[in-house]
């Protein structure tokens, strides 16, 4: 990842969300992206300009954004019209954007239109963040990666976030997954974990 300094950077047409600019390039504010906070808290997966990226939960396009500033293509998934129309508009002015409206809770949706991905990148607030994820792991390359952003208090307000962020956890290596990073994004996002798997070469179950 590029670092001016400590700062996390990416290099693309600036302008998405007001971000500040440090020696033409872009900075990636961990308070307003849980992925840029997952390179600050943890360590997180390199981009690479080859990689192709699928994007659950694109949201108005901030992270996407820095996203697509690193790798070749993102199929950005988001159901909400309002946002959606922010997408719509950062995807316009870059070339390797895909919007897609659609329920990433159902894969079905979309799954005429995509190609095998990379990484697999998560960020819904809903109640069963983990089914949605292993649903969307039809789409991974036989070594493709993961990131779920996991949103624990969205799973269950009765549950500890330690109780919530734990069973997920062991959902995703239960379904055959390699966790290889788990890491809470204090300060940056209160009760948000990050957690990191690989695909097993062998494949998943
Ligand atoms: C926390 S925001 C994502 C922020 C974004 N990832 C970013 O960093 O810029 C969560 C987004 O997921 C979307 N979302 C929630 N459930 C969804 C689903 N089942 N399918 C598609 N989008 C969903 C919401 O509409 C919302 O825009």
């Amino acid at each position: 990842m590029i670092r001016i300094g400590d700062v996390l950077v990416s290099r693309g047409e600036g302008g998405v969300y007001g971000e500040r600019m440090l020696a033409s390039a872009r900075v990636w504010d961990p308070f307003r992206s849980k992925l840029a906070a997952l390179y600050y808290a943890g360590t997180g997966i390199e981009l690479a300009p080859e990689m192709k990226v699928l994007y659950l939960g694109a949201a108005n396009g901030t992270t996407v954004s820095h996203v697509a500033d690193y790798v070749e293509v993102v199929y950005a998934v988001e159901f909400a019209p309002r946002p959606m129309q922010d997408l719509l508009e950062v995807a316009r002015r870059r070339d390797n954007i895909v919007p897609l409206m659609a329920d990433a809770s159902r894969p079905e949706q979309y799954a005429p239109v995509m190609e095998a991905v990379d990484l697999l990148y998560q960020d819904v607030a809903q109640p069963d963040q983990a089914e949605i994820l292993i649903r969307n792991c039809v789409f991974l390359k036989p070594d493709g990666k993961v990131i779920l952003m996991l949103k624990t208090r969205s799973v269950d307000i009765r549950k500890s976030p330690d109780e919530v962020f734990r069973e997920t956890i062991e959902r995703l290596a239960a379904f055959g997954l390699e966790v290889i990073e788990s890491t809470w994004l204090s300060p940056y996002h209160k009760d948000h974990a990050a957690i990191v798997c690989k695909k097993h070469s062998k494949g998943v179950a």
